[in-house]
């Protein structure tokens, strides 16, 4: 049974249909005043990890429920591996459910059992024989660092530790995709360093195809390829995170991005700077560098070139994956035309310039 679930949830070939296609799914709860899902829609390639990142109350239970037809949606599609959950009778969703590998906020583990036991139940389920049952066990138990752990309760567990079960007990049926609902969120700063390492590791080893929902940025920094941000049951933005952690569209993605990126620039920073000369302009850009620019240079030679004063009122030099990327801004005093032209100059270079509305002391 394990082998003839494995063979059918194979990767599929690149050019294939996407491991998780979500088509305008909908969900209005009885009596609530606003839908929790408007028409969301998005794909997750084989191989990839997705992100979905909102507030409290945004829609990401939800979503991440509708994925697995744990909720049922009023609209809408979800495709997974190739087959359309939304069209299954309850026996083809709980076939089409053991291709899909489940992580947990809270962990869900079987008090009454060990470790063993709760990673080899899903298995027990479907019916594995017991042999087999226990290979996958020895073969999960060193993958997720429980090696030395095999015959503990989750009571004598830590949080990292239970939730390593937990994703290790997702993995059991060798799932073609797997959910993960807030995997970390119930863990300390250490502890989901330590996790989202084993996902990142699990996720290379296993190439696995990962949805995630989180309200945390960090996690979506350290994990995924491609970011959604859901407000109001609605995605707003998405895209690779590299280019949303970058260049953040709507007001609410800046706002997690700033906790991230830390770009913000700290308080009192442009009251403290001198207004504008006589004919002079004065204007604060943001200037983003992506790739092996050096920022010093591009700051000096832009202030030689069109005689600028050009001042650094933040900076953070940081990288999402392999990319490094810089951010500066910089309050730029100068002739209005020579501002302009330095900005085509930064452009010119590759570049990304934005203005910045001067938000303290006037401009
Ligand atoms: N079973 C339910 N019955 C009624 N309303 C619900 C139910 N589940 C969710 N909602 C509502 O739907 C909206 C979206 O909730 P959801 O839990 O999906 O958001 P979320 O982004 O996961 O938030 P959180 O991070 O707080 O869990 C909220 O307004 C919530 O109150």
């Amino acid at each position: 049974m394990l082998d003839q679930t494995a063979t059918a949830l194979a990767p599929a070939p690149a050019a294939a249909a996407p491991a998780i296609r979500l088509t305008g799914l909908t969900r209005r709860f009885p009596g609530a005043p606003a839908p929790a899902l408007d028409g969301v829609s998005l794909e997750v390639a084989a191989g990839e990890v997705f992100g979905v990142i909102g507030r409290s109350g945004a829609g990401k239970s939800t979503l991440i429920r509708c994925a697995n037809l744990l909720e049922r949606p009023d609209a809408g599609r979800v495709e997974v591996l190739g087959r359309d959950l939304t069209a299954e009778d309850e026996a083809g969703l709980r076939a089409a459910r053991r291709g899909i590998g489940m992580v947990f906020q809270h962990f869900n583990l079987l008090a009454s059992r060990t470790v063993a036991g709760n990673i080899a139940f899903p298995l027990e389920v479907a019916g594995v024989p017991r042999a087999e049952r226990e290979a996958r066990v020895a073969e999960l138990l060193p993958l997720v660092g429980l090696a030395e752990k095999r015959d503990a309760y989750p009571a004598r567990l830590s949080g990292g530790q239970k939730q390593r079960v937990g994703i290790a007990r997702a993995l059991a049926s060798r799932p073609g995709v797997l959910l993960c609902d807030e995997a970390t969120s119930a863990l300390d700063p250490d502890t989901t360093a330590e996790i989202l390492a084993l996902l990142a590791d699990l996720r290379a080893r296993l190439r696995l195809t990962v949805l995630l929902i989180t309200h945390e940025m960090a996690v979506v920094k350290a994990l995924c390829d491609r970011v959604a941000v859901l407000e109001a049951g609605r995605v707003i933005e998405q895209g690779r995170v590299f280019d949303v952690f970058t260049r953040p569209q709507a007001a609410t993605t800046r706002r997690f991005v700033a906790e991230v990126i830390g770009d913000e620039i700290p308080p009192g920073t442009l009251a403290a700077l001198p207004p504008p000369g006589p004919g002079e302009a004065r204007r604060l850009l943001r200037v983003l560098f992506a790739g092996p620019h050096s920022t010093r240079a591009v700051v000096s030679e832009a202030s030689r070139r069109f005689g600028l004063d050009l001042n650094i009122v933040s900076g953070r030099i940081d990288a999402i994956g392999a990319e490094p990327f810089g951010i500066l801004a910089l309050a730029a005093y100068g002739a209005a035309p020579a501002v302009e032209a330095a900005i085509a100059w930064m452009r010119g270079l590759g570049l990304a310039v934005d203005d910045l509305p001067w938000a303290e002391g006037g401009a």
